[in-house]
């Protein structure tokens, strides 16, 4: 972290710039930054710092300034949109100004159309890479909120100094450097009041941060960057021996972290092209939740429709499953040796079916969504079907000698219906169901299976 000079005249904070984008190899020879302007503080700072270090031959000349206009917030945003070119301008530097129309975008929607918009105006300016202001109090409450939500190593890691062609040549510096520095030059910023709404957790966080620092460590931002420098590297680290082992036919064999980080990878994978998904799946409960499935087994339904399952120690992704959502499905069912689909997105599957003895029958089961599989058949008992009976440990019973101990009417039998999902007998309607579909007390949604009797 620099120490800025009480006279920031001494190009103090523009030599700081220049030493960390030099250590960090943010540009390379040659390359030439686009400067992401919102017209806020940082990336004023950032644009007039940067011109500054050019002046001096410290870095290059950036290439340009984009401002995306979201279309979200009226003639305020139409202001800051003028701001910014003319402090292009100012600096000698072109801009592009991009014009959304988000009018009902959530943060995440608006993100990654500012960050497309980002992309095609440095192919406009010829930028080699887009630089944001995002400095080093941004990095501290990234963090904290990231430990008050929970997180993992690589969350820890917080903002990125790079990503991809973003990179971050203000993580060193903190706000309060930043404002005095355009204030010192008379740059009126602008404001972007939704930034200040209490609710916000990062306004939270931001108010927060001080009364911490005051009663624990006065360094307490400075205490928090370092960590997420740490974690970046050891995660950067972890990362590179996932790749070397991504190959691993049985990931179980894999030490616990190095097995965590090929699934993480694999999530981000997964989600690729799909943020919000992303910033559902790719997190440390759901790295959790898969390397339990490699441990037990089965099925587990993922956010957005997807689900994994685990084969011979590998986890094996099901892509989203198309089709509308069921919500009152009624299936034909069944004579006996037929079968029906039931489309686990419906909350309520009702199977209308005739039954042996729906008097003695329990005839509704809940199951966790979480941990069943995408489809389930119903259909009438087979030879041989045996099942994990609830409260077993996993040892199978033959459904035969369930029903005959069940008392179920010998000439009754062939047709008991019995609920299958990817060869595993899940439910033995109304006799026994399976310890795989206990629902847990954390399960968030619950299916319930119902069959309800129809025909004589
Ligand atoms: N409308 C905009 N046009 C161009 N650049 C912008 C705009 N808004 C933000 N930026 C760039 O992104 C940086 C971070 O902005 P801000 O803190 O508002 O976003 P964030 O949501 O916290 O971060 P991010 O969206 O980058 O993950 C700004 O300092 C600026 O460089």
């Amino acid at each position: 972290m620099s120490s800025l000079s009480p006279s920031p005249d001494d190009h103090a904070l523009a030599r700081s710039l220049a030493d960390f984008v030099t250590e960090r190899a943010l540009l390379f020879p040659g390359e030439r930054p686009l400067v992401a302007l919102s017209g806020g503080t940082d990336s004023c700072a950032l644009l007039l710092l940067l011109c500054e270090a050019a002046a001096l031959g410290l870095l290059p000349q950036p290439a340009g300034v984009a401002h995306f206009h979201h279309g979200m917030r009226g003639q305020d945003a139409d202001a800051d949109a003028g701001f910014c070119a003319a402090l292009a301008t100012r600096g000698g530097l072109s801009c592009v100004i991009g014009l959304g129309a988000l009018a009902n975008a959530n943060e995440a929607e608006a993100r990654e159309a500012r960050y497309a918009f980002l992309q095609e105006a440095a192919q406009e300016l010829g930028a080699d890479v887009i630089a944001t202001a995002h400095h080093a109090d941004d990095q501290a409450e990234t963090v904290l909120m990231r430990v008050f939500r929970g997180t993992s190593v690589s969350g820890l890691a917080g903002i990125p100094v790079r990503r991809g062609n973003i990179i971050r040549p203000l993580l060193f510096a903190r706000r309060a450097q930043l404002e005095a520095y355009c204030a010192h030059h008379g740059v009126a910023v602008r404001h972007d009041p939704t930034n200040d709404n209490p609710r916000f957790p990062r306004r939270k966080v931001r108010t927060l941060l001080p009364e911490l620092a005051e009663s624990f460590n006065p360094r307490l931002t400075e205490a928090l960057c370092r960590l997420s420098e740490h974690a970046a590297e050891d995660s950067a680290y972890l990362d590179m021996l996932a790749v070397e082992h991504r190959g691993t036919t049985d990931l179980r064999t894999l030490e616990r972290p190095l097995r965590r980080r090929v699934i993480l990878q694999r999530l981000w994978e997964l989600t690729e092209g799909d943020a919000a998904l992303r910033e559902q799946l790719v997190t440390a409960t759901w790295v959790a939740r898969l390397e339990g499935l490699l441990v037990r087994g089965g099925t587990l339904n993922l956010p957005g429709d997807g689900w994994a399952r685990v084969r011979q120690g590998s986890l094996v992704f099901a892509p989203q499953r198309q089709g509308p959502l069921l919500t009152d499905w009624r299936g034909e069912l069944p004579v006996p040796g037929s079968v029906a689909l039931l489309d686990q997105r419906s909350l309520s599957a009702v199977i209308a079916a005739p039954l042996p003895s729906p008097e003695r029958q329990r005839r509704s089961l809940r199951v966790d969504c979480g941990t069943i599989p995408a489809s389930l058949t119903v259909r009438t008992v087979r030879d041989g079907d045996r099942i994990a009976p609830l409260g077993m440990a996993g040892k199978t019973r033959l459904v035969r000698d369930l029903l005959r101990e069940a008392k179920v009417p010998a000439e009754l039998r062939a047709s008991q219906l019995v609920v299958e999902a990817e060869g595993e007998i899940l439910w033995v309607v109304g006799v026994a169901q399976a310890e795989s579909t206990r629902v847990p007390e954390d399960a968030t949604e619950v299916l319930l299976l119902e069959i309800h009797h129809e025909g004589p």
